[in-house]
């Protein structure tokens, strides 16, 4: 195994561990829970639990070495220069890793303590999901939140940070709100002050010191340099403590090495669409049902070219905005692109070519930034001075572009001097030089001369010692450990090893015999001190241009989100001329007018298929906004109402809409309950998550909110579902007076609309053609004639005989049906329902009156027959 220690190091001694586990241990402790990888030589290696952790995760073999306590050491090992994608492994698995390094050389070690010194180490960094920085790791087109949260005072503080990019977010909120506030976010890793009520599964709970208000303060003012307490006198007391544990953690993660962060954005949740993590898992914003981008709305959206336009259009579907000047100038940006097809293509053309400057910032502010990271900065701030001159001729510009083209400004002498110093396409790695360009530096280009003028000097002896000692296959070449050193095959080592040839012996291999001599020591010295300096004088300019470039990285980040901007608008524009989407327009009433609406994703399936969409329209307002859809299975009721409840998202969020027309007034809260999505895994049945989130939705949904729900209550019994079903759409009518597409199989709730004035029938249509089901999926007003489900069974292909067995079933139920009036039979006593009873009431009770009034005796016969004639005719009428 390459790295080993050596042995005298390893074995247990007799009277305790070795000095090496008695480090190893002691790193251990200070990585807690996370894996630790201690570095040997070549080599990073995981002992005991993290070892057979690891060799599980990353299948790798599971050795052992030495003993412990007289147990044998478990051991796994991945070699240094390829261990970025274990770590990459390991993290998505779900771990955190603690790297030990060596922090000095053997050599040194042993200047320090004798022959026997350990290597002293520790631990430089820890790597966790949240804190990544490095390419490799990350997903060019996701953003990477690292969240952190705190109660102070009865509120909740949130502090988010994408680390990779510099952006760093602050809330405080009310604790009922966190679980929606977290969705939206979607961190990777999620940090929670020590006795926070309820911590949310896999969150890292970190010492509430870390937490504390007038720390974070002082953190921030210290991290960001600010010297006016004012700059931070915006910020509420749970607001610093979550920051205050952010930067705790993060320079715990760093080890005292800071990432990138901008000024913390001071975000209130009043400024979006509140969306709970139910409704965003059922609408398949960012993520389809299996987890991954494909089938979402943002996978079906996004036409960006750059990683830093995909992330931003993610962030920007997963809070859509509810201030409308602000979402009018977004789509006024993305018209204008719509309008321009050859500026648009060209625009994308040029971002396409761009590299992802924001994140080749976010690794230079790490500490980890490399020539390349350097090249990606001038070729992105150059390109971006280009779209800026080319975009600021422009004439009508939209205001938002006015307002952040400046931006991309400012960056020329820095981008000049890139251009000059470094070679078109430097390399990631900076050890070796060779990536500061020639004539940047007179004496920088002198050392390399040297070294190819010794380079040539070793070609040319080559040459001669072949023809000096007649053999042709004699060869000058250089290895890591012999620096450079003649070789001939055994055969003609003879010839060389004479005492008068000139040549010293060095080794002697199976096939060959290596020689030294003094002309070729003298060049290869003269070649190893100018590469030396050589790399120093490249080493120092790489460290002066690394620390411009951190000296102005907030003005590099904002260029960075100008251009994500730019990306995301001409995206969207693209996207609707591809689909033909139409400009939403806002109105000031609580309406949703959709016509000609499409469901995006849905669409676009069906389409792969040469199958049409067929669109529908929607419209709710105060007097209408409560939709009863009923209609068969596979009607498209489930699409119907998740294509509105997308339209108004993309809407909110500054994008164009799949429909001819939409005017709508601002969602403050989106609520989706569709399908019975089975919650096991967290030991939750399906119908008490249906219950628990739609308690949700009854308790938080405003006049200004938009619910879906789609057969609410089939999850129990047929009698207590309806039962719930048909209280829950009184209580939004009644209570939350929403706008709401409720769909259903119970026919039974269409009596509702004797007593709930705004609500209306609607169904998805069907027809039957010669004994088999034609589904239109379109929408119409009116409630479903019949439910079509043996229809549908049979389209299904359920056996012929099952389905006459079905029929038979059903004719007599529904017999039994029209006997008894079915199971709602009954439901008139209700309070709210009364009023539809109440009619046929009055009859019967008109009758009790006229018995009860009666004076029998004072009746002729003549006068009770006649009384009895009128009492037949109202209970007829009754
Ligand atoms: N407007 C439409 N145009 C064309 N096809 C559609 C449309 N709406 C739905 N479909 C097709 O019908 C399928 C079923 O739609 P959906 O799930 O919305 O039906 P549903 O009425 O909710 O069914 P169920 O009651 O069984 O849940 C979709 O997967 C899609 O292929």
């Amino acid at each position: 195994m390459a790295g080993a220690a050596k042995n005298s190091k390893e074995k247990s001694a007799a009277n305790g561990p070795t000095p090496m586990m008695v480090q190893y241990l002691a790193l251990k402790e200070k990585a807690q829970d996370c894996l630790l990888f201690y570095r040997m030589g070549d080599f990073f290696e995981l002992f005991f639990e993290d070892a057979k952790i690891a060799a599980e995760t990353l299948d790798i073999a599971l050795t052992s070495r030495g003993s412990h306590g007289g147990d044998p050491i478990p051991m796994c090992g991945v070699p240094v220069h390829s261990s970025e994608a274990y770590l990459a492994k390991l993290i998505k698995a779900g771990h955190r890793v603690a790297i030990a390094e060596q922090t000095e050389t053997p050599e040194e070690a042993k200047a320090r303590g004798g022959y026997k010194a350990l290597v002293s180490r520790d631990i430089i960094r820890f790597v966790t999901a949240g804190t990544l920085t490095e390419d490799s790791l990350l997903d060019s087109w996701a953003q990477n939140m690292l969240a952190c949260i705190c109660e102070i005072g009865g509120e909740v503080g949130i502090a988010a940070a994408d680390i990779s990019t510099g952006h760093f977010e602050v809330a405080t909120l009310a604790p009922k709100l966190i679980a929606a506030e977290l969705a939206r976010i979607g961190p990777s890793e999620l940090i929670v002050a020590e006795g926070f009520a309820h911590p949310p599964v896999g969150a890292i709970i970190r010492p509430k010191a870390d937490f504390d208000s007038a720390s974070g303060e002082q953190a921030l003012r210290v991290h960001f340099a600010l010297e006016s307490p004012s700059a931070t006198a915006h910020l509420t007391r749970a607001e610093c403590g979550a920051a205050g544990g952010l930067l705790a953690y993060l320079a715990h993660a760093g080890q005292g090495k800071m990432p990138f962060l901008k000024m913390p954005v001071q975000r209130s949740h009043a400024e979006h669409m509140l969306i709970d993590r139910a409704t965003r898992e059922s609408l398949e914003i960012t993520a389809g049902q299996r987890g991954g981008r494909a089938g979402s709305l943002l996978h079906e959206a996004d036409r960006t070219v750059t990683g830093a336009g995909a992330r931003m259009l993610a962030a920007d579907l997963a809070a859509p905005l509810m201030d409308r000047q602000a979402i009018e100038a977004r789509l006024e940006l993305v018209r204008w692109f719509h309008d321009a097809p050859l500026l648009r293509d060209a625009v994308r053309a040029a971002l396409r070519q761009m590299p992802d400057i924001a994140r080749a910032l976010g690794r230079i502010v790490a500490g980890r930034g490399s020539p390349r990271d350097l090249g990606q900065l001038r070729d992105g701030l150059d390109a971006g001075r280009a779209l800026r001159e080319r975009l600021g001729a422009m004439e009508a510009r939209p205001a938002l572009l006015d307002r952040i083209l400046p931006a991309l400004d400012g960056h020329g002498a820095m981008v000049d001097k890139l251009m000059r110093a470094l070679i078109p396409q430097p390399p990631t790695e900076a050890s070796q030089g060779g990536y500061i360009a020639e004539g940047y530096d007179a004496a920088l280009d002198s050392l390399r001369l040297a070294g190819r003028d010794a380079r040539q000097a070793i070609a040319a002896m080559e040459a001669r010692y072949r023809e000096q000692t007649g053999v042709a296959a004699l060869k000058i070449k250089h290895n890591a450990v012999l620096g450079y050193f003649v070789e001939v095959p055994a055969r003609h080592g003879d010839a060389l090893l004479r005492a008068d040839s000139g040549f010293t012996h060095r080794q002697t291999m199976a096939g060959a015999v290596r020689f030294n001599s003094p002309e070729l020591h003298e060049e290869a010295m003269r070649i190893t001190q100018a590469g030396g300096h050589a790399i120093a004088a490249e080493a120092a300019h790489l460290e002066e241009m690394l620390e411009a470039a951190i000296a102005r990285r907030a003005a590099i980040a904002a260029s960075a989100d100008t251009l994500a901007r730019i990306d995301v608008a001409s995206a969207l524009a693209e996207r609707a001329v591809q689909s033909g989407w139409c400009a939403p327009i806002f109105d000031s009433e609580p309406v949703i007018e959709i016509e000609g609406g499409r469901h995006p994703v849905v669409e676009s399936a069906l389409s792969k298929g040469s199958e049409r969409f067929v669109a529908n329209d929607c419209a709710l307002a105060p007097a209408d906004r409560l939709w009863l859809v009923s209609g068969p299975n596979m009607g498209g009721k489930s699409t119907f109402l998740r294509q509105n409840a997308l339209i108004i998202l993309l809407a909110q969020a500054g994008s164009f809409v799949p429909a001819s027309s939409a005017r709508l007034g601002l969602v403050d809260r989106l609520f989706s309950r569709v399908g019975a999505s089975d919650n096991l895994a967290q030991g939750q049945s399906t119908f008490m998550v249906e219950m628990v989130e739609t308690a949700a939705i009854l308790a938080q949904a405003t006049e200004r909110s938009f619910v879906i729900l789609d057969e609410v209550g089939r999850g129990t019994s047929t009698y207590d579902g309806l039962a719930l079903a048909w209280a829950i759409v009184e209580a939004i009518h009644e209570n939350n007076r929403c706008r709401c597409l409720f769909a259903t199989h119970y026919h039974e709730l269409t009596r509702l609309t004797d007593s709930l004035d705004a609500l209306s029938l609607h169904h998805v249509r069907a027809k039957e053609y010669k004994g088999d089901l034609v589904l239109l999926h379109e929408v119409g007003p009116g409630p479903a004639d019949r439910s079509y489900g043996i229809a549908v069974a049979k389209l299904a292909g359920i056996s012929p005989h099952v389905l006459a067995r079905a029929k038979d079933v059903l004719d007599r139920l529904e017999k039994g049906r029209a006997q008894t009036g079915g199971i709602a039979a009954g439901l008139g006593d209700l309070p709210l329902f009364s009023a539809a009873l109440d009619a046929a009431e009055a009859k019967v009770d008109s009758l009790r009156e006229k018995l009860t009034d009666l004076d029998i005796d004072a009746l002729s016969p003549r006068d009770a027959l006649d009384l009895l004639y009128d009492l037949k005719k109202l209970a007829g009428e009754g």
